[in-house]
Formats: C-alpha cells, sequence, structure tokens
C-alpha cells in the first residue's frame, strides 16, 4: 500500500519527545510555517496480488479517491470564480464512477493486470474509443479520461483532517502545488531544486517550501510536527518554538515602483492561473509578465485545441481587464513535457514551429485584445519570430534563455517587440548547471551579468523595453544589477510583487552599481558588490 507507513508508524519510538532536530535543505520558496508532516508518496506497484476481488477492490477504491480529488478541486476552482473549469473537472468525477470503465478495469485484472495497471490500461482504451470518434468535445473526453487514470494509478495521498500540513515528499511535479489546498502550510522535499517548476508555483502561491534535504526527512511519520524556513533553508522537525503555522500574508504595494533616482520599473507577476493572478493583483502588481500557460496542460494527451485554450485563458484574461497579460505560448520540453511528447526532444517555440497548427489554435485564442502580449520561448533566431508574426497581430516578445540567443539578441530585438530575459535557463545554460538540481541559482555570475547586459544593449539600441522574468527579477541581490543595466520590468512570484517593488523603491545609484559588477573578474567579485 501506501508508502505513508514506511516512516514506522510509532515516531515516539524513534524520536524523544520534544528534541529538535534541524535538517538542512535549500530555500526554494520564502517563508516560515509549521503544521503536522504528512508524507506524499508514490505508491509501490506491487504485483498482481493473485486474489483478483482484492485487485478489484484496490483498483476501485483507487478511482473513488480520484474522484473525490477532483471533486474537491472543482469545489475550489468554482470557489475562486473558475466555474467554467470546475465543470471541466468535474466530468473526471461522472467517469470515475462509469460502469462501463469498472467494467473495462474488471476484464483487465481478469487478464492478470495488478490494479494500478488495470486502471490505465481500461481509462486508455476508452480514451481511446472516445478519440477514434472523429468529435472535437469527445477528443477532450479522452484527454479528461487519461488524465483520471494517470491520477488515480499513481495512489497519491491527500492529506485527511483539519490540518494544517507540511507536506513531505521526495519530489513534487508543478500541478501537484498547484492544487494543494489551504490546509497545507510548507512543503519539505528530500529532493528537488529552488528553480524546478514546483518551487515557482510554490512562490507565486506565497507557500514557504524547502527542498534538497535528503532522505531523514522521508523517515518521520505522519503526524510528527515539522517546521520549513523557506528563507534559511530548513526542515525543522519537533521545533521547540513553532511558528505560526499559516503562511506569511503577502504584504501590499502601492503606487508605481520608482528608484530614488528616478528610474520607472512595472512590476509584473509569473503566474500560471487566477489563483495566483489574484495574489499577484492584490500585491499591487501592473499586471502578468509572464503567463505559463504549459503547466495547465502538462497532463494532455494531444496538442490542445483553440477551445482548450480559451478554457484556460479566459479567467486570467478577466481579472487583468485590460492590464498588461503576457501570455507565454506552450513551453513544453525538459521537466515541462506532457505524456504524448515523451519521445520529443525540440523544446519551446522549436517545437511549437514544428507543429503550426497548435500554435495557430493557441495564437487564436489568445487574440489581441488591449493588453494582451505574446511570449515565445527559447527563441533562436530572428526567424523564430518573424515565422510567429505570420500568425498574429499581437506584440510578440522573444525569450533569451541560452547564451546562443543572447549573443544574437541583435537581431532578435530587431524583429521583436519587446524582450524578456528567462534568467533560470540562462543562467544555467551559461554556466553548464543543472536548473534542477540542488544547488545555488549563480544568476550573478559575470559570466551571465555579461550576457544579460549584452541583451539589455541589443534591446535598447532598438528602443524594446526589456523584462526579466526569471527567479533573479525577485532576488534583492539581483534587483540592483537588473535595474542598473536597464531592465524595465520585473516579473515575479506573486508572493514576491510587493517586496520587489519595496526593493526598487529603496535603490539609488543602480547603474553604477551595474558598472562595478560587470568588471568584477569572477562570481565572487560579483557577490562582492552586493
Ligand atoms: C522564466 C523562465 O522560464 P521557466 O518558466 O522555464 O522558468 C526562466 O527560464 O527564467
Amino acid at each position: 500500500m501506501t508508502d505513508r507507513a514506511a516512516g514506522g508508524g510509532d515516531r515516539a519510538g524513534r524520536e524523544p519527545a520534544g528534541a529538535e532536530r534541524r535538517l538542512r535543505g535549500l530555500a526554494a520558496s520564502p517563508g516560515v510555517a509549521a503544521g503536522a508532516a504528512w508524507r506524499v508518496g508514490t505508491v509501490e506497484h506491487a504485483a498482481h496480488s493473485g486474489d483478483a476481488a482484492a485487485e478489484l477492490a484496490r483498483a476501485r477504491a483507487a478511482l473513488k479517491r480520484a474522484g473525490d480529488e477532483l471533486t474537491a478541486l472543482a469545489d475550489r476552482l468554482r470557489a475562486d470564480g473558475a466555474a467554467e473549469q470546475a465543470d471541466i473537472v468535474e466530468t473526471g468525477v461522472l467517469m470515475a464512477a462509469d460502469p462501463a470503465l469498472d467494467a473495462a478495469v474488471e476484464a483487465s485484472i481478469a487478464r492478470g493486470s495488478p490494479a494500478p495497471q488495470a486502471i490505465i490500461e481500461a481509462t486508455d482504451q476508452l480514451a481511446d474509443t472516445l478519440a477514434a470518434i472523429d468529435d472535437p468535445m469527445l477528443a477532450l473526453r479522452a484527454d479528461d479520461v487519461r488524465s483520471l487514470g494517470r491520477r488515480a494509478a499513481s495512489e497519491r495521498v491527500a492529506p485527511s483532517g483539519p490540518g494544517p500540513f507540511v507536506l513531505v515528499a521526495q519530489d513534487l511535479g508543478p500541478a501537484d502545488v498547484a492544487e494543494l489546498d489551504e490546509r497545507v502550510a510548507g512543503i519539505a522535499l528530500a529532493a528537488g531544486g529552488p528553480s524546478a517548476h514546483a518551487a515557482v508555483i510554490a512562490r507565486g502561491l506565497g507557500l514557504p517550501m524547502v527542498v534538497g534535504v535528503g532522505a531523514p526527512l522521508l523517515e518521520l511519520a505522519d503526524g510528527t510536527p515539522l517546521a520549513v524556513d523557506g528563507d534559511r533553508g530548513d526542515a525543522v522537525v519537533d521545533p521547540r518554538d513553532p511558528p505560526p503555522a499559516r503562511r506569511r500574508a503577502a504584504a501590499v504595494a502601492s503606487g508605481p515602483a520608482v528608484t530614488r533616482d528616478g528610474l520607472r520599473v512595472r512590476i509584473l507577476a509569473n503566474a500560471a492561473g487566477p489563483a495566483e493572478v489574484r495574489v499577484a493583483l492584490a500585491a499591487g502588481a501592473e499586471g502578468v509578465g509572464l503567463l505559463r500557460t504549459e503547466l495547465a496542460f502538462l497532463d494532455a494527451a494531444a496538442w490542445p485545441d483553440e477551445a482548450a485554450h480559451r478554457r484556460m485563458l479566459e479567467p486570467v484574461l478577466a481579472l487583468l481587464a485590460g492590464r498588461t497579460a503576457t501570455v507565454r505560448v506552450l513551453d513544453f520540453g525538459g521537466d515541462k513535457t506532457p505524456p504524448f511528447l515523451r519521445d520529443t526532444t525540440a523544446r519551446g517555440i522549436a517545437l511549437l514551429l514544428d507543429h503550426p497548427g497548435a500554435l495557430a489554435a493557441q495564437l487564436q485564442a489568445i487574440g489581441t485584445a488591449d493588453g494582451v502580449r505574446v511570449l515565445l520561448p527559447l527563441v533562436r533566431d530572428a526567424a523564430d519570430v518573424e515565422a510567429v508574426r505570420a500568425h498574429t497581430q499581437a506584440p510578440l516578445g522573444a525569450m533569451i534563455e541560452t547564451a546562443a540567443a543572447a549573443a544574437r539578441a541583435d537581431e532578435i530585438a530587431a524583429v521583436s517587440d519587446f524582450l524578456s530575459i528567462g534568467t533560470n535557463d540562462l543562467t544555467a545554460d551559461v554556466l553548464g548547471t543543472d536548473r534542477f538540481a540542488p544547488g545555488t541559482v549563480a544568476t550573478h555570475d559575470p559570466r551571465v551579468l555579461a550576457r544579460i547586459a549584452a541583451v539589455a544593449h541589443a534591446a535598447q539600441a532598438h528602443g524594446r523595453v526589456l523584462e526579466v522574468c526569471g527567479e533573479a527579477a525577485s532576488d534583492p541581490r539581483m534587483i540592483p544589477l537588473l535595474v542598473g543595466l536597464g531592465v524595465g520590468e520585473l516579473s515575479v512570484g506573486a508572493a514576491r510583487v510587493a517586496a520587489t517593488h519595496a526593493a526598487v523603491r529603496a535603490l539609488e545609484g543602480a547603474a553604477q552599481l551595474a558598472r562595478t559588477a560587470l568588471a568584477a573578474k569572477d562570481a565572487g567579485g560579483g557577490a562582492a558588490t552586493r
């Protein structure tokens, strides 16, 4: 069964009560939270037990649990004003109880499949049947049934009880974090990295998170008092002075962000859906500088069509109501690869340009309303931007995320309406590091700063707005350097909006600081300019 029990059951037998223990990890999302540890794990998918009735009961329980999870998620979406999305999620609830699905699961178990495999086989079979009928609505249902199957077969366990909980896991995906409810006060991961998308989402939701804590974390029994310190990067077992259980409330910024010496910087937000946009606007964001549309489709079984994009976009655009809405077209690839693209190596805009129908469908859904602009991920050269230009009248921005693209910043700026530096990927590419591995993100390294400066120079030469939307945009060490290099827009996690705003307003002499940093010979010199 689930590895929730793997912690050994009675924690009193292993830890003297009240003995505080600090496990070192890495800070992934700021803030401090405490609650009862709750382990989420992937289940060991044991082979067929030999007892078909037991396997069938296990499969039915898994489908029921998946249906219950989707009901809870739909309720939350409805409360968030996303009624249409809630309706979609609820179709999964009906499917989970569908007698035809139950019969297919039973048949698969009779053929010798263990419960999780039987669920996948049955849902895939039903999805294939739906997809074979030439009807776009049924094709969407096929996606839904496949995603239901994966959810049920993975046997994730949602915490039960009022909370607050600190979620403990080996690793989590971005969607897992996005759907956490208010009972979860913080997250501690044994693995993971501060730049992974799960961490990006946690920061957006203002959910304290530490990653890379290591195996001892997974030995904690459910219910162990646990604090996460997302500022220092610690998980504290049996904390002596538990911090307040709930996540830190975001402060509110007001008025435009202008440095003391008069540089105006627009503070925008990174978001994946309406919940983060709401938090960001309430904290004083002027709009969205990066909407990560791909995160809504990580479970997709095929390229989303125009209707699916519209359903994803409408609640976000409604909240923004004409403010800046920077919609990034699907940035699939790497850790954001849906099952149907598993064998694909292309990423970002290159992948979309290989599938022009998929790109056109999304651009059509994005439209050209006031405030809307389109962002292209992993642009390689001017030709990428020009190829997209043929499909839309919306302003086009190019993301500069590789050293190669930075070297071509001038030709890219010439054909773009604005540029946006993805410092997470750019830093990893320039330094040859893995952004998803535990470790610090060294965007302040002069080799990275030199690329940022080159892009800033190109943007300036062509009169283009320059945005930074990677994590560096909210890093207090980087904000002075970025502003000093001429960055006009900082797009940050919703929970960082107010702090970024305050950091900009406190700034003076940024341009001189940036010159000093660029002159530094190594990362240590760069850090010394902080
Ligand atoms: C903002 C970026 O893109 P992603 O969504 O991949 O983090 C980045 O790489 O800095």
